[in-house]
C-alpha cells in the first residue's frame, strides 16, 4: 500500500479521489471475518406506524424540512447505528438500507463492477421521457453506460483534457472577478452574490461543454441563458423535494412535476440550440462512431440497439454537463469562499502560495496541480461542507453489512458523509479547519501518513464525488474552476464574512443555509 501511496505523492497528485482510490484498492485485498452473520430482516428500523410507516417524519408535522434531511439521517445513525433499514410507506415506497460504516464503505468499494449500478433518477427519466429527451448519463445503466461511460471519462478525467480548458477556465475567473470590482456596494459587498456564483458556473460550464462563452459578466446576457440562471436552482431544489417525497408523481402529475417539465424543457431546447457548436461535443461524437465501429465489425448483432441508445445519449450529454454543473460548483465555491473568510490567517497562507504561483507567470493546469496548499484547503473544506450527503446503489450480489445479510437486489442510500465528517475518531479537532491535515509533510512519516489516509479518513468518508466506476465525471472540471476562482480572488481581495453562521443545507447537493454574502476588501 506504502508503496502506491508514496507514487502518488510522488506524482504531487493531490487529487483526493485518486488517493482514495488507491487506498481502497488496496484495502480490498484484506480478507474481513464475518462472525455471527445475522438475518436482513434483523436490520434496525426507526418507528413506523401501520400503514403510515415513516412518511410523517417526512412531514412539516414532525418539523421535517427537505433542506436539513441530512440531520434526520444522521438523528436515526444516533439511534439505530451504521445501518438501517426503512420504508416510508410501506406498499408505495421500497425498502432501503442505509449504511454509514467505513468498513460498508470499503466491502462496496470491493464489490463495485465495471457496471456499477446506481438507479435511475426515476421522475428525472419519466420527465425526460415526457419531453422527449434521452434520460442521459446519469440515468442509464449496464452495457450501453459502461460504453459511453468509457468515452466521457476520456474528455472528462484525463488531466491532458482538463488542462487544456485552463487557460480559459482561468479567464471566467479573471472576469468574475472585475465583475466583482465593478459590483461592489457602500459595504464592500456584491448585492445578491449567490446569482453571480451560479452566472460564474454556468460560465464555466459553457466553456468545457460548448467551447462558448456566454458573456455572463461581459456582455449582454441572452434571455435563454437569464432563465437557466433562474431555474437551475429550482430545477435542484424541485429535485430534492422529488427525491424525499413519496413517489405520488407515479400515479398523478404532481405540481412539482409540472414545473420540472417546463423547466427541463426549457434547458434542452437551449442546449439543442447551441451543442452543435462545441469541439468537446464533436470530438465526444467522433469517438463513439469509432467505438460503433469496432463493435459492428466484432458483433454486428449487438450494434443496433447500442448505437440507437448511444446516438441519442450523446446528444443530451451536454445538457448533463451543464445542468450537472451550475449549482453544484457554485455551490462548493460557496463554502469554499466562506470556510476561507472565517479563516483568515489560512486565507493568508493560501494568498502566499497564490502569490507565489503567479510570480512565475500564468498559472497553468500543471502548476495548479503543484499548488499543495490550495488543494489540501479545497478538500479540508469538502470535509467540513461535504458537497453531497452520499450516493446510492443497487446491491449486484448478497454481502453483508455491518454484520447483516444483505441479499442482491437491495437499494442502498451510501451515508457515511454525514456521519462521519466531523467525526473525532477519524479527523482531530473535527471542527476546526486544518488544511494542514492533508499536507503530507505534516505527517511525521510516510507511515503515518499512510496510516491517515487509510485507516482514518480513507473510508470514513465516500468524499463529494462519490465512489468507484461512476463516481462524478465533472469532478476536475469543478475543482479546477473552484481553484481558478480562488486564484484570481484572492490575489486581489481579502474575502471576509460579517452575516450569521453558515451551515450546510440538502438540497440534492448540498447548499449553504444562509446567503453567502462576502465582504471583499481591495488588497
Ligand atoms: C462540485 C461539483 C459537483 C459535485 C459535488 C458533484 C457530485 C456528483 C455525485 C455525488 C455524483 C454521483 C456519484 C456516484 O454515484 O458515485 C455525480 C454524478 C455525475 N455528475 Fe457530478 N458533481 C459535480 C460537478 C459536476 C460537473 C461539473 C459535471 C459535468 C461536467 C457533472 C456531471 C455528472 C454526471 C454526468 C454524473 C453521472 C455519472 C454517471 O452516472 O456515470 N458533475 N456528481
Amino acid at each position: 500500500m506504502l508503496s502506491c501511496l508514496q507514487k502518488a505523492s510522488r506524482r504531487r497528485s493531490f487529487d483526493y479521489f485518486k488517493v482514495i482510490c488507491i487506498v481502497r484498492l488496496q484495502h480490498a485485498q484484506v480478507q474481513s471475518k464475518e462472525t455471527a452473520v445475522k438475518d436482513f430482516s434483523e436490520i434496525p428500523q426507526p418507528k413506523s406506524l401501520p400503514i403510515l410507516g415513516t412518511f410523517l417524519d417526512y412531514t412539516k408535522f414532525r418539523g421535517f424540512n427537505v433542506a436539513n434531511l441530512s440531520n434526520l439521517f444522521k438523528a436515526r445513525f444516533d439511534e439505530l447505528g451504521p445501518i438501517y433499514k426503512e420504508t416510508i410507506i410501506p406498499g408505495l415506497s421500497e425498502p432501503t438500507v442505509h449504511c454509514f460504516s467505513p468498513q460498508d464503505n470499503e466491502k462496496l468499494f470491493r464489490l463495485e463492477s465495471r457496471l456499477a449500478n446506481r438507479d435511475p433518477i426515476e421522475f428525472l427519466k419519466v420527465v425526460r421521457e415526457r419531453i422527449g429527451v434521452p434520460s442521459g448519463l446519469v440515468n442509464i445503466q449496464g452495457e450501453e453506460w459502461y460504453q459511453l461511460r468509457r468515452i466521457v471519462n476520456e474528455h472528462f478525467l484525463t488531466n491532458s483534457s482538463v488542462w487544456s480548458y485552463s487557460k480559459d477556465i482561468h479567464e471566467v475567473s479573471e472576469d468574475f472577478v472585475d465583475y466583482i470590482s465593478r459590483s461592489l456596494d457602500s459595504n464592500n459587498e456584491v448585492p445578491n452574490f449567490a446569482l453571480a456564483l451560479n452566472k460564474w458556473a454556468l460560465e464555466g460550464a459553457g466553456v468545457f461543454s460548448l467551447d462558448t462563452r456566454f458573456g455572463m459578466f461581459t456582455g449582454e446576457v441572452e434571455e435563454h441563458l437569464q432563465e437557466i440562471v433562474d431555474n437551475s436552482n429550482l430545477m435542484f431544489q424541485l429535485m430534492a423535494e422529488l427525491t424525499v417525497a413519496p413517489p405520488f408523481w407515479k400515479y398523478f402529475e404532481t405540481k412539482q412535476i409540472r414545473i420540472l417539465i417546463f423547466v427541463l424543457d426549457l434547458l434542452s431546447r437551449y442546449y439543442a440550440l447551441k451543442q452543435c457548436q462545441a469541439a468537446q461535443v464533436a470530438a465526444i461524437k467522433k469517438q463513439r462512431d469509432i467505438l460503433l465501429k469496432r463493435i459492428k465489425e466484432k458483433d454486428p448483432e449487438k450494434l443496433t440497439k447500442l448505437e440507437k441508445l448511444m446516438t441519442k445519449e450523446v446528444d443530451i450529454l451536454v445538457s448533463d454537463m451543464l445542468g450537472g454543473g451550475v449549482d453544484t460548483t457554485s455551490n462548493a465555491a460557496a463554502f469554499m469562499l466562506y470556510i476561507m473568510a472565517v479563516n483568515p490567517d489560512k486565507q493568508e497562507i493560501l494568498r502566499e502560495e497564490i502569490k507565489t504561483a503567479l510570480q512565475s507567470g500564468k498559472v497553468d493546469g500543471k502548476s495548479l496541480q503543484r499548488m499543495k496548499y490550495l488543494h489540501a484547503c479545497a478538500l479540508e473544506a469538502q470535509r467540513m461542507f461535504p458537497l453531497t450527503p452520499g450516493t446510492s446503489r443497487r446491491l449486484p450480489v448478497d454481502v453483508v453489512l455491518s454484520g447483516y445479510n444483505v441479499p442482491a437486489g437491495t437499494r442502498l442510500l451510501l451515508l457515511s458523509n454525514v456521519a462521519h465528517h466531523k467525526n473525532p475518531e477519524y479527523f482531530d479537532q473535527p471542527e476546526s479547519f486544518l488544511p494542514e491535515r492533508w499536507l503530507e509533510r505534516k505527517h511525521k512519516s510516510k507511515q503515518e501518513w499512510s496510516n491517515f489516509m487509510s485507516t482514518r479518513s480513507g473510508f470514513a468518508m465516500i468524499g463529494s464525488f462519490g465512489m468507484g466506476a461512476r463516481a462524478c465525471p465533472g469532478r476536475k472540471f469543478a475543482m479546477q474552476e473552484v481553484h481558478y476562482l480562488l486564484i484570481s480572488l484572492l490575489s486581489r481581495y481579502k474575502v471576509e464574512y460579517h452575516h450569521k453562521p453558515i451551515k450546510p443545507h440538502f438540497r440534492l447537493v448540498t447548499v449553504p443555509s444562509e446567503e453567502p454574502q462576502f465582504t471583499f476588501i481591495p488588497l
